[in-house]
């Protein structure tokens, strides 16, 4: 079986793959100073609970923190006797093309989010990752990564607001009733929802104009299905989409090695 590791700023997410379906899938925060053990303490009493008997044979990881690889390293050879596949590292072979300036790294998740859209998609996307930061990445008809926008986060803007300015509380974000707030945290909500509403919408169209065509719009993580209820701006949301990439990763260098 696949444990597939996606290491974001904020959070960490751990699945295991079993060929077929996610058998399990566990949230930590993301932490540098994590070690191996630890993970594997936690890992191991979250399948115990579940009853989960995993035979952990591959490792897989994409990480946007690069401090945190050297763990996750040590945990796949203590663990699980297997030499981790770490996204963007060039022993990872990847079924798509990287077509940017050279010399620029590609986040490790923008790579693995476009292979998945382009699996299950086919080519001409945008996808739209509502992590840390809010990213677009463009995917070419032929499923190479192009480029694409990165915008702050949704709980991130909030923070900052917090933050910076001694009167404004720290908030979750949620659909405000109105445009016109009465309150601070309605018009903190408002500015955030209505204001990150417009950024998705802009940012596709002139995605789209700028490339002179069509494009299918496919969104990813937590807060995409807050926006999507309020207006239509995906035309398809994938909860798992980075973890779908990573078994795509998995699969593909699997293939190359035979
Ligand atoms: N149903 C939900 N409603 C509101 N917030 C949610 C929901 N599901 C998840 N979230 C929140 O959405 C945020 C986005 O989660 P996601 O995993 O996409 O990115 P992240 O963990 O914040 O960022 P990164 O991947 O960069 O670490 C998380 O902070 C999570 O707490
Ligand atoms: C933009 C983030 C932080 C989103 O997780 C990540 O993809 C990253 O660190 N990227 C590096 C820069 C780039 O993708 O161009
Ligand atoms: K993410």
């Amino acid at each position: 079986m696949l444990l597939a590791i996606d290491c974001g700023n904020t959070n960490t997410v751990f699945s295991i793959w079993d060929g077929t379906a996610f058998i399990a899938t566990w949230r930590t925060a993301t932490d540098g100073k994590r070690t191996a053990d630890q993970y594997y303490v936690w890992l191991n009493t979250l399948m115990n609970l579940q009853g989960i008997e995993a035979d952990i044979t591959d490792v897989i990881v994409s990480s946007t923190v690069p401090r945190v690889v050297w763990n996750l390293r040590v945990l796949a050879d203590r663990y699980f006797n297997a030499r981790p596949l770490v996204v963007g590292k060039p022993e990872c072979a990847l079924p798509i093309d990287v077509r940017v300036d050279v010399g620029t790294a590609v986040g490790p998740d923008r790579l693995v989010n476009t292979v998945a859209g382009f699996d299950l998609y086919g080519g001409d996307l945008i996808v739209v990752d509502f992590g840390t930061a809010t990213t677009f990445d463009v995917v070419a008809s032929d499923g190479a990564y192009v480029g694409g926008v990165i915008a702050p986060g949704v709980n991130l803007s909030l923070e900052a607001l917090h933050n910076a300015a001694a009167a404004l509380p720290h908030i979750d974000i949620s659909q405000p009733q109105h445009v016109v707030g009465t309150n601070t945290v309605a018009c903190m909500q408002s500015g955030v929802f209505w204001g990150y509403v417009g950024l998705v919408r802009e940012i596709c169209a002139r995605i789209k104009a700028e490339r002179g065509r069509g494009m299918r719009v496919i969104s990813t993580g937590g807060l995409a299905p807050l926006f999507q209820q309020a207006e239509t701006l995906f035309d398809e949301y994938q909860d798992d989409l980075t973890m779908h990439g990573l078994t795509v990763i998995n699969k593909y260098n699997k293939e190359c090695a035979e």
